[in-house]
């Protein structure tokens, strides 16, 4: 059997600002050729986690390693084997995109073709345009561009779809994709839970920096086993309910009806249902409860 070590390993990862534990104890391993997104409310310590991983802040505990390395103390040609889009970028602003993205090519050692990057994400019209005259989601694609023009073995996309317009968001998901079958790892970091359950092959809740809940976006907090809402229309009014056999309540309602069943629709919890359940769960967790209090 063939084993490969994980793209990233954390163990026991600490860290505080004065006041603040922004990230309390996490444990990850994130396998090589996986897309895995962390989700979180704001402030929840996915940024924190996200720049120790890339080596942009120092842990106060714990154990880590990025492409075998410990981020904070990397060797030499580890930074040409990572890819990072951050959340905020600017400048380059009187550059155009062809000037940009050919003078970062020249960073590495084995670069992607720049007019393949630049066409890749739909910048293709947009060569001669100075950086400045970018749109908000124009600019994030360029930010894009750049962080996959190395050929990162791990690529980490915080938030990245931030101001794209519903197309946009769909061609990225679609370049993302290739990325990942190609065997790119790829941590991404997003609000979207549509982006999340439509890229990523695990999800990771981080919430009051610790990991509340990690599995398959189907299986997260129990999803699959949730029961279906079935709801459809009588002469009365909508009715629903709930259940763990719809197909058998479907079967009886179509012979009720004999036949087609008016206004009919299945539908299971959503991924954003059951992370807002966890996020309510854990905020409920972190309270102190009545008693304690009053005693
Ligand atoms: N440089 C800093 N100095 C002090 N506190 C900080 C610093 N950076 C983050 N924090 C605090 O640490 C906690 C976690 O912040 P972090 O940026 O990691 O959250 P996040 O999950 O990325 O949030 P968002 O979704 O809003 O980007 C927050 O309470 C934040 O206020």
């Amino acid at each position: 059997m063939v084993t490969t070590n994980p793209a990233v390993t954390v163990r026991g990862l600490s860290k505080g600002y004065s006041g603040t534990r922004a990230v309390d104890g996490i444990d990850l391993d994130i396998e090589q050729g996986e897309v895995f997104a962390l989700l979180g409310p704001n402030g929840a310590g996915k940024t924190t986690t996200v720049e120790i991983l890339e080596g942009y802040r120092k842990r106060d505990a714990g154990e880590v390693t990025v492409l075998g390395q410990d981020p904070g103390r990397p060797g030499q040609d580890w930074r040409s084997r990572i890819g990072i889009v951050l959340q905020n970028t600017g400048g380059h602003d009187d550059l155009t995109v062809h000037e940009v993205v050919h003078h970062f090519s020249g960073y590495y050692p084995n670069a992607r073709e720049p007019e393949d990057v630049i066409a890749a994400v739909g910048l293709d019209d947009k060569h001669k345009t100075r950086v400045r005259h970018l749109s908000g989601g124009q600019r994030r694609r360029l930010d894009v561009a750049l962080g996959i023009l190395g050929r990162p073995e791990l690529l980490f996309l915080d938030e990245p779809t931030t101001g794209f317009d519903p197309e946009a968001r769909r061609e990225f998901w679609g370049l993302v994709s290739s990325l990942a079958d190609d065997g790119t790892t790829i941590l991404l970091t997003t609000h979207y839970l549509d982006e999340a359950e439509h890229l990523a092959g695990r999800v990771g809740i981080i919430a009051g920096g610790r990991i509340v809940a990690l599995d398959t976006p189907a299986e997260l907090g129990g999803r699959a086993d949730e029961q279906a809402t079935v709801r459809w229309m009588t002469p009365d009014g909508p009715r629903e309910e709930a259940s763990a056999e719809p197909t058998q309540l479907i079967t009886e309602l179509s012979s009720r009806f004999g036949g087609e069943v008016p206004g009919l629709t299945v539908s299971r919890p959503t991924l954003e249902d059951v992370y807002l359940r966890l996020i309510g769960e854990s905020a409920d967790a972190s309270r102190p409860s009545e008693n304690l209090e009053h005693a």
